[in-house]
């Protein structure tokens, strides 16, 4: 019996692709890949964890489709997204005598997802790339849209482009091998859609969020298939992020982001625990505010911890004042004219873009905010 797939299109006009999410997809993923091969062999990026875990499976597959690859290996985690790494890689794609209506494969997190595709955007000024994404975290989030990005030592993401995939190969089976850890940070993301403008999502992940995180087939496909379409949806309405609808999906990540940096961009804070944390502040923030009910941020709070999330400084084990943290968000790339827009929100599934945050004002709060 052929396995349900899903398949969501990325309306960009010519920039257009398709996401395909099917259980055994990399088994399969060969004969998706064909019509994008040429007379060089494949270029194949992956880290140091998923190479031994699910490279054969696409290796197989691609030898049964006849086609050639070689395997390029990183080293796994967030400091990959580095120029030293992204130095390395663009010299072997050019050492590979890449052109650019070649593609080159993202199979990975959201870390080889990134860079991969910043490399994609650069050399030759531009040539193609497919994302394979293996967590749950680059499943329902970032193998979709086009931001691809290394770290400065200023801040996140702060040297990028936007650069969309050709396709988007998703294959839930591709988590079986992934760490709990990795599952519950990838889930942050997806709670993430439920709080922006969704809160019946929000209803399903509180009811179903467990069946997720212990791997159910059902959930874990649903939870997918709806996140990306709802990725998909503001994608194609605000691509590059100048409307302020795009501007949503950051939500949670103005505070995540100077927690990642605060806390090095290292293992000690992953990036969906570090948007975990960030969502639960700006829901504590927009209650300081008077915009939003004690009860939704407890609601937020309860779910994210009850999913083994951090949702407060001190589950994030960040002890910085808020004045350092506020210094770290100052390199957020949605500052403008000086002023520092946020993802507030009026109400679980109602969030929207405060323009009139004063940012002493955040600072106090994250000084008082104890838990
Ligand atoms: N471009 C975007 O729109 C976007 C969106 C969200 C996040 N991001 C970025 O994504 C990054 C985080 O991505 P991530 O959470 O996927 O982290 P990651 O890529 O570091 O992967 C997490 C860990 O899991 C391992 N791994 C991955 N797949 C595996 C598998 N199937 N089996 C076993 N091990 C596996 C990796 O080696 C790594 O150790 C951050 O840098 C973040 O900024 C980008
Ligand atoms: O796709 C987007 O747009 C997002 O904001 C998704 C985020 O989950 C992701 O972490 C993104 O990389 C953050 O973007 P940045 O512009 O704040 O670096
Ligand atoms: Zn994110």
């Amino acid at each position: 019996m052929t396995p349900t797939t899903t398949i969501v299109p990325v309306a960009l006009g010519e920039r257009s692709y398709e996401v395909v999410i099917q259980a055994g997809l990399l088994d399969r993923a060969g004969e998706a890949l064909a019509p994008f091969a040429t007379s060089r062999p494949f270029l194949v990026i992956t880290d140091a964890h998923v190479g031994p875990a699910q490279w054969p499976r696409l290796q197989a597959s691609l030898e049964r489709a006849g086609l050639a690859a070689e395997l390029v290996t990183l080293p796994a985690g967030e400091s990959t997204k580095s120029w030293q790494q992204l130095e390395a890689l663009t010299d072997r794609m050019i050492e590979h005598g890449i052109e650019r209506r070649d593609h080159v494969i993202a199979l990975g997190g959201g870390v080889i997802g990134d860079l991969v595709g910043f490399a994609a955007a650069i050399v030759k000024r531009g040539c193609n790339f497919i994302q394979i994404p293996t967590t749950l975290l680059a499943q329902v989030d970032s193998s979709v849209g086009g931001k691809t990005a290394i770290n400065s030592r200023a801040g996140k993401n702060l040297l990028g482009a936007f650069h969309q995939p050709s396709l988007v190969l998703i294959d839930p089976d591709t988590l079986d091998t992934l760490g709990p850890r990795e599952v519950r940070a990838g889930y942050a993301e997806v709670v993430k859609y439920g709080l922006i403008d969704d809160l019946a999502f929000f209803d399903y992940c509180e009811a179903n969020g467990p069946a997720l995180l212990a791997g159910k087939a059902e959930a874990r496909a649903y939870a997918i298939a709806k996140s990306v379409a709802a990725k998909a949806a503001i994608v194609a309405e605000d691509e590059r992020e100048t409307s302020g609808r795009r501007a949503l999906l950051n939500l949670g990540h103005t505070f995540g982001h100077a927690l990642e940096a605060e806390t090095g961009f290292s293992d000690k804070l992953l990036h969906g625990e570090a948007v975990a944390a960030g969502m639960a502040l700006a829901f504590g923030y927009s209650v300081r505010r008077g915009e939003c009910s004690g009860q939704d941020v407890g609601r937020v709070v309860a779910h994210l911890r009850a999913s083994g999330l951090p949702a407060s400084l001190a589950d994030a084990g960040v002890r910085a004042s808020g004045a350092r943290l506020v210094e770290h968000m100052l390199h957020d790339k949605k500052m403008s004219a000086g002023t520092l827009p946020f993802l507030l929100a009026r109400g679980i599934g109602q969030t929207y873009l405060a323009k009139d945050v004063d940012l002493a004002d955040v600072a106090a709060f994250l000084d008082e905010t104890s838990d």
